[in-house]
């Protein structure tokens, strides 16, 4: 499925105030921003476009890999269109517009909005409201308004790119999100549930609430570890973290027997205590005979996202004495990161022998072990 996300984070921040715009500002030493990036990459949306004022090209702090657009738009929907026009060209299927003053999407949230999507031309979460609610004049309550079928909007909201794309340029503007634009345009939109920590930050005690959430995030943490043994049989190569090695052996296995790739994917299925590979994908079933290991590693992944959680980091450790794993350790992080849709930084391949002790000093087979670390998305 082709995905992109849009990030609109043009604002000003007038209600804010303090100078910085919020998308801009830290929390817990990182931009809102980067906050906002990693949280929809984590849910796997890893082709992003970046709105933002042309006073901010040239700060350091961008958050990577996204395609940067500027605009001086003074409305968000100006940003908006900003956002969709940079897609013209590859027209994605489905896109995700998501404020830049949003940090928490959670991945949860986003595996909803993907589900709608199937069905409708778009998607939304919002949370029911829950309070009474009163018109005010002069300080007194002035009215009262019935609760009944109102509900808070949130981003991203989710979108049939042609379909919104089209939307968005008919629109005469004065719509405060993309789902009235959409409803403006006749297109039926799902309502997804919201979640209560996806907050906008908007006025400056939303930080403080901001601070809070991160904080008991911090707390929620998983870990796993894997193991996996490939012996070796005849061949001319093997598979090692996503990388093909020129080799005078290969790995015996009912998939491609890539050895590293298959102990991390161990240890995700074990943060999440969901078994292992073979519990997802059994060896018994010819279906997975000779498959390309990146399959369960993504799968692992998107159990990782619907659970809620993104990955902290992860490590993995090959142990043989041949093929070599120096020279190819960079390009092992790489195609792992690309399959797994996170930063090179968040993973480590190393590489061990055994001083020539037991099955691997014997060069009889590879063996790999790792541990990964979830947090709270
Ligand atoms: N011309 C604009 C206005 C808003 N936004 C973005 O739309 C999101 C939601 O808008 P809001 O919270 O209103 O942000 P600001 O416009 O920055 O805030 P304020 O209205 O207080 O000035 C934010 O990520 C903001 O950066 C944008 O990209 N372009
Ligand atoms: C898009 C939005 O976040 C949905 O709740 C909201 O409408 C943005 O409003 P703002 O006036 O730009 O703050």
């Amino acid at each position: 499925m082709r995905e992109a996300a849009i990030i609109v984070a043009a604002g000003r921040g007038s209600r804010m105030g303090g100078g910085v715009p919020k998308q801009w500002r830290a929390l817990a030493g990182r931009p809102v921003l980067a906050h906002a990036v990693d949280a929809l990459r984590a849910a796997g949306l890893t082709r992003i476009v970046l709105v933002l004022h042309p006073e901010d090209l040239n700060r350091s702090d961008i958050p990577g890999g996204c395609t940067l657009v500027a605009t001086t738009g003074p409305d968000r929907a100006d940003s908006v269109q900003a956002g969709l026009k940079a897609l013209e060209a590859e027209a994605p299927e489905h896109v995700y517009i998501h404020d830049g003053a949003r940090p928490f999407p959670g991945a949860g949230m986003i595996a909803r909005l993907r589900q709608a999507l199937q069905s409708h031309a778009g998607a939304a979460p919002a949370l029911a409201v829950t309070d009474s609610l009163w018109r005010g004049d002069g300080g007194l309550v002035s009215g009262t308004q019935s609760r009944e079928g109102l509900y808070r909007a949130q981003t991203p909201q989710a979108f049939h790119y042609r379909a919104i794309s089209a939307a968005h340029a008919a629109h005469p503007g004065g719509a405060t999100d993309d789902v009235q634009v959409a409803r403006d345009a006749g297109l039926a939109i799902a309502i997804v549930d919201g979640d209560e920590d996806n907050l906008k930050l908007t006025w400056p005690e939303d930080f403080d609430r901001a601070g809070r959430i991160l904080k008991g995030r911090d707390m929620d943490i998983r870990m796993g570890n894997g193991f996996d043994v490939h012996a070796f049989t005849e061949g001319d190569h093997v598979w090692l973290c996503g990388v093909k090695l020129p080799h005078d052996k290969a790995l015996l296995g009912h998939s491609d027997a890539d050895v590293g790739m298959h102990a991390l994917t161990d240890a995700i299925y074990g943060a999440l205590a969901e078994g292992d590979i073979g519990t997802h994908f059994p060896p018994s079933d010819p279906q997975w005979k000779g498959a390309e290991s990146h399959i369960f590693l993504r799968h692992a992944m998107e159990r990782v996202a619907a659970r809620g959680y993104k990955l902290a980091n992860c490590d993995v450790t090959l142990m043989c004495e041949r093929p070599k794993i120096g020279p190819h350790q960079l390009a092992m992080r790489q195609a792992l990161a690309e399959i797994m849709g996170v930063d090179v930084a968040q993973i480590s391949v190393k590489a061990t022998t055994t001083e020539k002790l037991g099955f691997t000093g014997r060069e009889e087979g590879i063996a790999s072990q790792a541990t990964a670390l979830l947090v709270r998305a």
